[in-house]
């Protein structure tokens, strides 16, 4: 039978034979504890040194709080919960930064802890390079709990104390800092690390909540759990990528450790990031499947930013964490300032619905293509998105960090065209800039040219595109200097090409050179979200208007006659009707009819009057409901307020039956 010694006596010796032989044997320690002692010995400390209260450790002494102030911020609240709980006892709750410097420290009020005080005090050095294994140092370096007591600190002095230290890990996977609680050291068992834990948790969900211009999704396999610190939770950039996630999402999706790249939130979850955000603002958890099948709850809530300047995340890092997915925001909102094409630059536009499995598989077969740099050629009717189609692709692909560029070939004389594109030498042309200026290639070098209207791009810059095309060389007008440059290329047109082309107006090379993939988007009368996309459309109205404005709800005939609506200005149009019609509606959200453009509900009701009534038996039920119908309707002139009246039922019966005959 092994004796039984006291575990500091175990210790005791377990050091003693480090010191002495430079190992240790019969794994008397941890071997997380034995990683910590080599590695401090490493740093070429002494045991025996005594730095604790040395004064140079006192690293940042003025204006630490101030120099972390959003770490600081996040954990406020956390520090002074532990606080209060451990009041009771000769506890110190302290906040280190990622380098191991105490930034706030609170408690220590005990006189029995003015050792502690002291020796934690805000802008001290206490990384384990600087003063060997102890609580908050070790937890950094490890990335995981640690709870060093007494003599299992390397330094003989700090032998008194006991601390246990949570690491913090910000949105994005780097270290954001430790929370500690230490206390004198006695050889009872307190183990503090799980209230640590818990309080850790909380601190990195502020962090993240705090993040703007980011969609913050939280979920868990419990609805009531979601607004604890166990949830789990992702941020998603508004174009639909999660750029940040907290332990639990990390876990529980398998997601690692670091940063996040390139992972879309549809490739996650069964339902649309918008839809849960509609489903959130009706505020029910939604219930949503993993792929594989289990099933969660989740909420979403937007976070709109203040600023767009932070256009690089390590701006967000660490302690400064607090703003977040401006990155190609900013470049996309950059580049197209003072473009032709102008739609991306009015707030709310970033949001993109794709619910429709047409759209959506249109959407994956080009980005297999643009991913792969095959140019990308998207058609459709006026207003159907080809332009925050080109916008998503760019967003997520192989050039994210150059900027998106955007010309219109229509909207631009044909004069202008050239020079836009490939830009001009000082005195290349009368009225030209002084010193000359780069075009649209130059600009989009290491980003997406857009080159919307394509087909309306003039016969004779046609044959000057392809060159560049093929060359990936741009000569600007007035110069013989070629200037390099590497783009990915999406076109847009609402024309047919292969027509063109077939009229000798489009050159036949240029467009196999442009239509690497062909994407058709569809009309929005075909597409089978249409009913999500006014849900959507609304729901960010509502939040453009100001955020605690009433959620829009549409009446029943309203909503039939958006339903039924030909839309040829397609999501532009409905976009436009939906914000004029909330702007009309009434001050507790609801939109009616009247709400409506007239020329619309006349429209939709003409086309019903003009669809043939369908046949019934004669002499049944139905074929005598379809009569009254009919003649009520012929009687008041289509009018379907007054049939409906006519017929004593309520105008949606009367549409709903319409719409079954
Ligand atoms: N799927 C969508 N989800 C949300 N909004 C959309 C969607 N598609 C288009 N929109 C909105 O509709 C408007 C028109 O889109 P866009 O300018 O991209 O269309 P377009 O096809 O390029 O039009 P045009 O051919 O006239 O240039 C924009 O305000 C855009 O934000």
């Amino acid at each position: 039978m092994r004796p039984h010694i006291a575990p500091e006596d175990r210790i005791l010796r377990a050091r003693q034979e480090f010191f002495e032989t430079g190992s240790v044997s019969d794994q008397k320690v941890s071997t997380l504890l034995l990683r910590s002692w080599e590695r401090s010995r490493g740093y070429g400390l002494q045991a025996s040194s005594r730095l604790l209260r040395d004064a140079a450790r006192l690293s940042a002494p003025l204006g630490i709080e101030e120099a972390n102030a959003q770490l600081v911020g996040h954990s406020r609240s956390e520090m002074e919960r532990l606080h209060h709980a451990f009041s009771g006892g000769n506890w110190l709750v302290a906040l280190v930064n990622a380098e191991g410097v105490v930034v706030r420290s609170v408690g220590g009020e005990h006189a029995t802890t003015r050792e502690l005080v002291s020796v934690l005090r805000p802008g001290t050095d206490v990384s384990e390079r600087t003063i060997g294994t102890n609580g908050p140092g070790s937890a950094l370096v490890e990335r995981r709990p640690m709870l060093i007591r007494g003599h299992e600190h390397f330094l003989d002095e700090a032998a008194e104390f006991t601390c246990a230290a949570v690491p913090l890990v910000d949105p994005f996977g780097a270290p954001a800092g430790a929370l500690d609680i230490s206390y004198l050291y006695t050889p009872s068992q307190i183990d503090p690390l799980q209230l640590l834990a818990t309080a850790a948790r909380a601190i990195e969900n502020q962090m993240l909540d705090s993040l703007n211009n980011v969609t913050v999704v939280r979920f868990h396999y419990r609805p009531d759990m979601l607004r604890t610190p166990y949830a789990a939770l992702l941020a998603v950039s508004y174009d639909g990528y999660v750029i940040g996630a907290n332990q639990s999402a990390r876990a529980t999706l398998c997601l690692g450790d670091g940063s996040l790249k390139r992972l879309e939130f549809s490739s996650l979850f069964d339902l649309p990031l918008p839809q849960l955000i509609v489903a959130s603002r009706l505020s029910t958890p939604a219930l949503v499947h993993r792929h594989s099948g289990v099933r969660l709850y989740a909420s979403a809530s937007e976070h709109q930013g203040k600023e767009l300047q932070h256009a690089t995340e390590p701006a967000h890092r660490g302690a400064g964490v607090g703003s977040a997915a401006g990155v190609a925001r900013a470049a996309s909102r950059a580049a197209t300032h003072g473009s032709t094409a102008s739609a991306l630059a009015q707030p709310g536009d970033e949001s993109y619905l794709m619910a429709d499995s047409r759209l959506q598989a249109s959407f994956d077969k080009a980005r297999r293509a643009f991913d792969r740099d095959i140019p990308v050629i998207v058609y459709g009717e006026t207003g159907t998105g080809k332009e925050v189609f080109a916008q998503r692709l760019h967003t997520g692909g192989p050039r994210h960090g150059g900027s998106l560029v955007a010309i219109n070939c229509f909207a631009l004389p044909a004069s202008l065209i050239e020079s836009e594109l490939f830009g001009y030498e000082h005195g290349a042309f009368t009225g030209g800039r002084r010193g000359g200026a780069p075009g649209k290639f130059e600009e989009a070098h290491n980003g997406t040219l857009f080159l919307d209207e394509i087909g309306d791009m003039p016969f004779d810059v046609q044959g000057r595109l392809l060159r560049v095309l093929q060359e990936r060389k741009v000569t600007r007008l007035g110069s013989s200097r070629e200037i390099a440059v590497n783009i990915s290329l999406i076109c847009a047109t609402h024309r047919s090409l292969p027509e063109l082309v077939a009229e000798g107006k489009f050159r036949e090379d240029l467009f196999y050179r442009l239509s690497g993939v062909s994407i058709t988007l569809p009309p929005l009368r075909e597409r089978s979200d249409l009913r999500q996309l006014i849900d959507w459309l609304l729901a960010r109205e509502a939040l453009n208007v100001f955020a605690e404005h009433a959620p829009y709800r549409l009446d029943d005939d309203a909503l039939d006659t958006l339903l039924n609506y030909r839309w040829p200005g397609n999501v532009r149009e409905l976009r436009s009707v939906l914000r004029a019609a909330a702007a009309l509606g009434d001050s507790d959200g609801e939109i009616r009819a009247e709400h409506l453009p007239l020329e619309l509900v006349e429209q939709v009701e003409t086309a019903r009057l003009n669809t043939p009534l369908s046949s019934c038996a004669p002499g049944t039920l139905a074929a005598m409901e379809t009569d009254a119908i009919r003649q009520a309707l012929e009687l008041h002139h289509g009018n379907i307020a007054a049939t409906a009246r006519s017929l004593g039922i309520g105008r949606a019966t009367l549409h709903r039956k319409l719409n079954k005959m």
